[in-house]
């Protein structure tokens, strides 16, 4: 069987990786003369579950002097991860995403480990990829900058019979984050929760539902903006972070204290600490799962 597999190639295009970070996963392109050519529907048949690759989003991989987006952050960091939702449609920042963006530069040899730049549609994230341990491959943390709580702070979130206040909190891009009884209460989260003042979100919105789950500990779930209910969301938690400190009167900037939480999410599990100068840091795992070639033939198709 394995002299079968190994007899030859059956396919050649583009090369493509998989990854994921806790769960929220990834087709990876790696385009760093940014040459491919990468309508929304490509990536909406990249990230289909059956007739594609599957994935919740795409992380092209971009040398930032040699995209438009990244060229006034080329100086800072060498490489821009142009980030797609399922659906094609663009995102500002990931951050599950940047976490595997940064293990692939790493494991590509396009990166030490250590801290790397990475250029985001956000501005320029910083990461710190530990060193790997036998067995145990290190953990990834991001610098995401600080939160904003876009004016008025409070929102509602609606699904089905449940309407909750929310949080309108910015990581870069737009989140509802809605502490609620029960995550069962989100229901499926086939359809897209109502989120009103609409006109909070000119662009749309990621909304969290969150419980407690002990002291300084929360679980949440995630719909998110072009993808629909997800295992993660990396930004989504950093929100779900600030929201719970401000309820909880945790806000560095009041406590002077630096304030950590532990966010679990479907797929794993997420630390993050907002400083006491503002800037959220998130700690978590990132994985690259699989490595091949795009069929050229699929691609005409
Ligand atoms: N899963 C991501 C967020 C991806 C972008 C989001 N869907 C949006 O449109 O803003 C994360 O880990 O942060």
């Amino acid at each position: 069987m394995s002299e079968i597999l190994n007899s030859r190639r059956v396919v050649s295009g583009p090369r493509f990786l998989k990854g994921h970070g806790t769960e929220n996963d990834f087709v990876i392109l790696p385009d760093p003369d940014g040459v491919l050519d990468l309508p929304p529907a490509l990536v909406a048949r990249l990230c289909d579950r059956r007739a594609g690759i599957g994935a919740d989003g795409v992380l092209r991989v971009v040398r930032s002097a040699a995209h438009p987006e990244a060229l006034p952050m080329a100086a800072e960091a060498e490489w821009f991860m142009d980030y797609r939702n399922s659906d094609g449609s663009v995102a500002e920042m990931c951050g599950n995403g940047v976490r595997v963006f940064a293990r692939y530069l790493v494991l590509a040899g396009l990166a030490k480990s250590g801290e790397l730049a990475v250029a985001t549609r956000a501005g320029v994230r910083q990461v710190h990829v530990a060193a790997d341990r036998p067995g145990a491959p290190g953990e990834v943390t991001v610098r995401m900058g600080r939160a904003e709580l876009p004016g008025p702070g409070s929102v509602t979130v609606s699904v089905g019979e449940y309407d909750w206040p929310a949080l309108n909190v910015n990581m870069g891009n737009p989140h509802a984050v809605a502490f609620v009884d029960d995550l069962a209460q989100a229901g499926n989260l086939y359809a897209t929760p109502s989120v009103e003042p609409a006109s909070a979100y000119p662009t749309g919105v990621n909304v969290e539902f969150v419980v407690d789950r002990g002291p300084r500990h929360v679980a949440m779930r995630v719909h998110e903006r072009g993808s629909g209910e997800t295992r993660s969301c990396g930004t989504g938690a950093c929100a779900v972070m600030v929201a719970a400190a401000r309820r909880d009167g945790a806000d560095p900037a009041v406590t002077g204290q630096p304030v950590t939480y532990t966010v679990d999410v479907p797929g794993g599990r997420l630390v993050i600490t907002e400083r006491v100068d503002g800037v959220v840091e998130m700690t978590g795992p990132a994985v690259i799962v699989a490595e091949g070639e795009l069929s050229a033939d699929w691609l005409k198709s």
